[in-house]
């Protein structure tokens, strides 16, 4: 009997964009879908597959969850993707759905293509790649070189790139896009989202649909349903090093960096994030996120920063089989000085 092909949803969007937030909502409201989940992230520690794995939503179960920690989805397409692709097809009982987290580092453009290969174009179609955009960051012009200074520094070197790598990946996300979600709304005002519809509107000639969003609150019939079957237009959606390096040569992620570090338990926990927010600052640190061990308390605390705005709540209670330890992972470009901000957070502990 000719299986009918299972939909495959594509979630990217920069780092601290909202996927996981929204991943995790469309968990808890998908209609009773049976849900694969496909979590890739950059960085060693799998804080998205501990949070996902902690909601408990009965239609993706841990077993459900697979975690690809070699590094960013766009990297590791053949040698983690499609054998886990594969394996997953391979189930007695086949999800309903798919959804893929990619890195906030990662190209969508390789792994859509990767649906393409032929044990798995047979089986599976991309329903239309989401990315998530955080609203407040291209508010602020986190995305935005200041062109004056790139133009002083190009015209020193021609041969530099125009565009910082930050900029282009945000564009790339974009390119790739059947639906832009602009997340974080609740952090700008009706002017603010004017700008940033604007702006990204200019980052794309493709211009995909465009939705708002807070705490990425989209209801699973938009964001399951798309029906577009992107494999077979992802050729008309090349990221600038494809269309800069049309010989294909390899891309990469040089540009950034990930360290974790690994503390004791914490007294005094309003102190230390106020600590962190000046590490962050100082050393441009783009995304922190991890657990606390809070002494005295038996719940985790869950710390989540992007750019220096730091959220942190008590998510769950620590099990008595987990050693109790304070555990971020530390995410920057490459310039970043890794040893200095290691101290610097060591040093509140
Ligand atoms: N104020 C506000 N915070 C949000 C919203 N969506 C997500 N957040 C917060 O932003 C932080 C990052 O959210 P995540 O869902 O982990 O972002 P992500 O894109 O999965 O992050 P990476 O996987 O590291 O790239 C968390 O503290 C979220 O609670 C939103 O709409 N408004």
């Amino acid at each position: 009997m000719n299986q009918q092909k299972i939909p495959a949803t594509v979630i990217t969007g920069f780092l601290g964009a909202g996927k996981t937030t929204m991943i995790r909502n469309l968990l808890t409201n998908a209609g009773g879908k049976k849900i694969a989940l496909i979590i890739n992230e950059f960085g060693d520690l799998g804080v998205d597959g501990d949070v996902l794995k902690g909601c408990g939503a009965e239609n993706c179960t841990e077993d459900d969850i697979i975690e690809l920690t070699n590094g960013c989805i766009c990297c590791t397409v053949a040698d983690d993707f499609i054998p886990t692709m594969t394996k997953l097809l391979e189930r007695e009982q086949r999800p309903d759905h798919i959804v893929i987290e990619t890195s906030g580092l990662a190209l969508p453009q390789p792994l859509v293509a990767a649906f393409n290969w032929p044990d798995i174009r047979t089986q599976v179609t991309v329903d239309g790649v989401i990315t998530v955009v955080d609203s407040a960051a291209v508010a602020a012009g986190r995305f935005a070189d200041d062109h004056d200074a790139v133009d002083a520094r190009r015209a020193e070197d021609e041969a530099l790139d125009h565009e910082s790598p930050i900029e282009e990946l945000f564009e790339d996300q974009l390119t790739c896009a059947d639906l832009i979600v602009l997340n974080k709304t609740d952090l700008i005002d009706a002017a603010g989202l004017i700008r940033v519809r604007d702006e990204v509107a200019s980052r794309t000639v493709r211009k995909p649909v465009m939705i708002e969003a807070r705490n990425g609150e989209v209801s699973a019939g938009i964001l399951l349903g798309l029906g577009i079957g992107t494999e077979d237009d992802i050729a008309n959606r090349k990221s600038r090093h494809e269309l800069e390096h049309e010989d294909g040569a390899p891309h990469d992620h040089d540009e950034f960096d990930s360290f974790v570090v690994e503390l004791g338990p914490i007294a005094d926990p309003a102190g230390f994030v106020e600590g962190l927010k000046g590490i962050i600052s100082a050393h441009d640190v783009l995304r922190l996120k991890g657990f606390v061990d809070v002494s005295g308390k038996p719940m985790r605390l869950q710390l989540q920063a992007v750019g220096s705005r730091i959220d942190h709540y008590f998510d769950r209670a620590w099990t008595p089989s987990e050693k109790r330890a304070t555990r971020l992972v530390v995410i920057g470009l490459h310039e970043m000085d890794q040893d200095a901000v290691r101290a610097a957070i060591e040093a509140l502990a």
